[in-house]
């Protein structure tokens, strides 16, 4: 049986510690402020003035101000953790031209997202901005819930789990295909000290999972200058994927590819989100279409529509900026 007194005894003991180490008043270690009824993800100004009068008992600022928000907002709080990216009223502003302008969007962990919309609707420049190549003038732009990628330079954001696919394969034409997935594995290891390392079974095992992907097994001994470009563009994936990103950007990747390697694009990248989130800008709907995943149209920097490619292209406004061009 539970000693009750006991139990309240120590209990008292440990809210007087407490109240040594930290100095606050014995009720600021019992009393909560209540959450907001319907918690939003953006605090409410007043509420955080209404509670600032509550005595803090974290001793960092930022821990205070964090403990602050999940209290406040513990849905929105948690809501933004649960997500892989997630930006929230963001704008960039070129010389005086908003190229994005208020723009919001979330994907979620395991998720693949089509990105859709007419030319210099913002694609390239929120793309930018995740990779931290283009700062934001303002927004939020977080990953995997708590990592602010506006603090964060390119390097950083690629080591962190960001990978980005240019429009243009680079590949390293003199090399197999092998090879070219040994040097993006690499890492910091030198091209002569890769070529000649012996590869452990793990790493053997991932370059054999990455050309299945890719579709580049037999291939393997073929010098990536022999490939056709739709291959160099299956290659290059190939290599983002052997820096094992969390979430692969892949900007127009069927561009310029025939017929059958879309169609075998659009697998492999569906192949690829089974294990990682995708986020695909891409102009051909029916590439788009073989997706089968949720679109987001972009229109002068913002969200102009978002939902299936059927509901996406029946909305009257993106007919107006870009079906209907
Ligand atoms: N560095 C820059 N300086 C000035 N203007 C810029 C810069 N980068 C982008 N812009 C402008 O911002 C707008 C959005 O461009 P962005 O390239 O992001 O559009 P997009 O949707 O990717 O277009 P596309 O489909 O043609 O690639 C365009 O009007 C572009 O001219």
């Amino acid at each position: 049986m539970i000693d009750q007194s006991a139990a309240r005894r120590e209990a008292e003991m440990q809210a007087a510690r407490l109240r040594q180490v930290q100095g606050v008043p014995a009720t600021a270690l019992t009393r909560r402020p209540a959450a907001p009824a319907a918690p939003g993800l953006t605090l409410p100004a007043a509420a955080v003035r209404a509670n600032a009068a509550e005595p803090f008992v974290s001793p960092h600022p930022y821990a205070t101000q964090r403990a602050l928000e999940a209290r406040l907002a513990p849905g929105g709080i948690q809501a933004r953790r649960e997500t892989l990216l997630y930006l929230d009223g963001v704008s960039k502003t070129f010389d005086g031209f908003k190229a994005i302008n208020g723009l919001s969007l979330v994907v979620a962990r395991g998720e693949m997202r089509a990105i859709i919309g007419p030319n210099g609707a913002g694609k390239t420049t929120m793309m930018d901005i995740i990779t931290g190549k283009t700062r934001p003038d303002k927004g939020d732009v977080y990953f995997k819930g708590d990592i602010d990628l506006t603090q964060h330079d390119e390097a950083d954001i690629a080591s962190m789990g960001i990978g980005r696919k240019f429009q243009k394969p680079t590949v390293f034409d003199s090399h197999t295909i092998e090879d070219n997935l040994r040097l993006a594995m690499a890492g910091s290891r030198s091209v002569f000290a890769t070529l000649f390392h012996r590869k452990s079974s793990a790493e053997a095992a991932t370059i054999e999972e990455i050309l299945t992907t890719t579709r580049l097994g037999d291939k393997r001994q073929m010098l990536a200058a022999d490939l056709s470009h739709g291959q160099k563009q299956w290659l290059e994936i190939g290599m983002l994927l052997a820096q094992d990103p969390e979430l692969l950007l892949v900007d127009e990747p069927v561009a310029g590819m025939t017929d059958a390697e879309t169609e075998e694009t659009a697998l492999l990248l569906k192949d690829i989100a089974r294990t990682r989130s995708v986020v695909v800008v891409e102009h051909d709907m029916h590439f788009v279409r073989a997706l089968g995943v949720k679109v987001t149209c972009l229109h002068e920097g913002s969200v102009l529509a978002e939902g299936t490619l059927d509901a996406v292209s029946a909305d009257p406004r993106v007919v107006e900026v870009y079906l209907g061009r």
